[in-house]
C-alpha cells in the first residue's frame, strides 16, 4: 500500500471508521426513471459553488465517433444492447472517477443503475444475450472491487410510470419516440425493486426518496427539503432512512 494510501487510511482510523474515504468528495448519486426529473434536480443545485455537477452524458451516447449509440439502442436494441451498455459503463465509470476538489459531487444516474435497472431489464427480456450479460457483469464487479466508485448517498425520485410518460411525450427526446409505456412501467419496477423494496440488488448507499409526481410548480419545496442531506450537512447517521 503506498504511503498515501496508508496516510488516507490511519486518516480514516482516526475518524473511527476505516470506509471513511477522506479522497473521495460526499457523493450523491440521482436516481429515477426517464423523465423523472433528474436533470431539472440538478439543475436545483446549481446555485451552489461547492457541488460538483454530473449530468448524464447522453451527448457522449449520442455522438460516439459519430455514432448515435442512443438511438441505435432504441431502433434496435437486441443488435445493439451489448454496444450501448458497454459504453455506458465506460462514460459512468469516467464520471464516478473524475477527479473535482468539490466537497461534494452530484451525479445524475450511475453506474449502478445502469448494472441494476437497465442491463438487467435487458437480459431479463431477452435483449442481451446472456454471454454479453456475463461480460458487462465481469466489467462491473471488477470496476466496483478495484476502482473509487464510493457512492454515500441515493436520491430517489419516485414517480408514477403514467406521469413520467407523460412527460417524456411533451419533451419529444427524438430517440424516445418509440418507447411505449410498457418499457416505462418495466423500468418503474426495476427502480422500485433496487432503491425502494430493496428486493434485488444491494444499494451503494442510504437512500432518500422524494415524491417526484409533484408538479414544477411545487416540487421546489420537496427539492429543499433535502438539501441539507445532499450538501452534507447533516451526519451520515442523521441521514439513515
Ligand atoms: N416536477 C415536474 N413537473 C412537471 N414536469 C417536469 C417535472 N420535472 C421535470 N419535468 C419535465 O419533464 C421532462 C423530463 O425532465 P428531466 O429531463 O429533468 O427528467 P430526467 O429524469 O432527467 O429525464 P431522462 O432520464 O430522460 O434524462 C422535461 O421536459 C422537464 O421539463
Ligand atoms: N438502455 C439504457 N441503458 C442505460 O444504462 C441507460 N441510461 C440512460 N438510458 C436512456 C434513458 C433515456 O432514454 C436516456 C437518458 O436517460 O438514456 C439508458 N438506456
Amino acid at each position: 500500500m503506498n504511503s498515501v494510501k496508508k496516510l488516507v487510511s490511519k486518516m480514516a482510523n482516526a475518524v473511527g471508521s476505516s470506509k471513511v474515504d477522506l479522497t473521495r468528495p460526499f457523493t450523491v448519486i440521482v436516481e429515477g426513471n426517464i423523465g423523472s426529473g433528474k436533470t431539472t434536480f440538478l439543475n436545483h443545485f446549481n446555485k451552489y459553488d461547492n457541488v460538483a455537477m454530473f449530468a448524464e452524458p447522453i451527448e457522449m451516447w449520442r455522438n460516439c465517433n459519430g455514432y448515435n449509440l442512443l438511438d441505435l439502442m432504441y431502433k434496435d436494441t437486441a443488435k445493439w444492447s451489448f454496444t450501448f451498455q458497454s459504453y455506458v459503463q465506460l462514460t459512468m465509470l469516467r464520471q464516478h472517477t473524475y477527479k473535482t476538489s468539490h466537497p461534494v459531487k452530484l451525479m445524475e444516474r450511475s453506474i449502478y443503475s445502469a448494472r441494476y435497472c437497465f442491463v438487467e431489464k435487458m437480459a431479463r427480456d431477452g435483449l442481451m444475450p446472456t454471454p454479453s450479460v456475463a461480460v458487462i457483469d465481469k466489467w462491473f464487479k471488477y470496476i466496483t472491487e478495484n476502482e473509487d466508485v464510493g457512492v454515500d448517498l441515493i436520491v430517489y425520485l419516485r414517480t408514477f410510470p403514467e406521469v413520467v410518460y407523460e412527460r417524456i411525450l411533451k419533451r419529444n427526446r427524438s430517440e424516445e419516440r418509440t418507447v411505449p409505456f410498457e418499457y416505462i412501467k418495466a423500468l418503474h419496477v426495476m427502480h422500485e425493486d433496487w432503491l425502494y423494496n430493496k428486493k434485488t440488488h444491494s444499494c451503494p448507499a442510504p437512500v432518500i426518496v422524494l415524491d417526484a409526481n409533484l408538479d414544477k410548480s411545487v416540487i421546489e419545496e420537496e427539492y429543499e427539503k433535502y438539501e441539507p442531506h445532499i450538501l452534507n450537512k447533516l451526519p451520515l447517521q442523521a441521514q439513515l432512512f
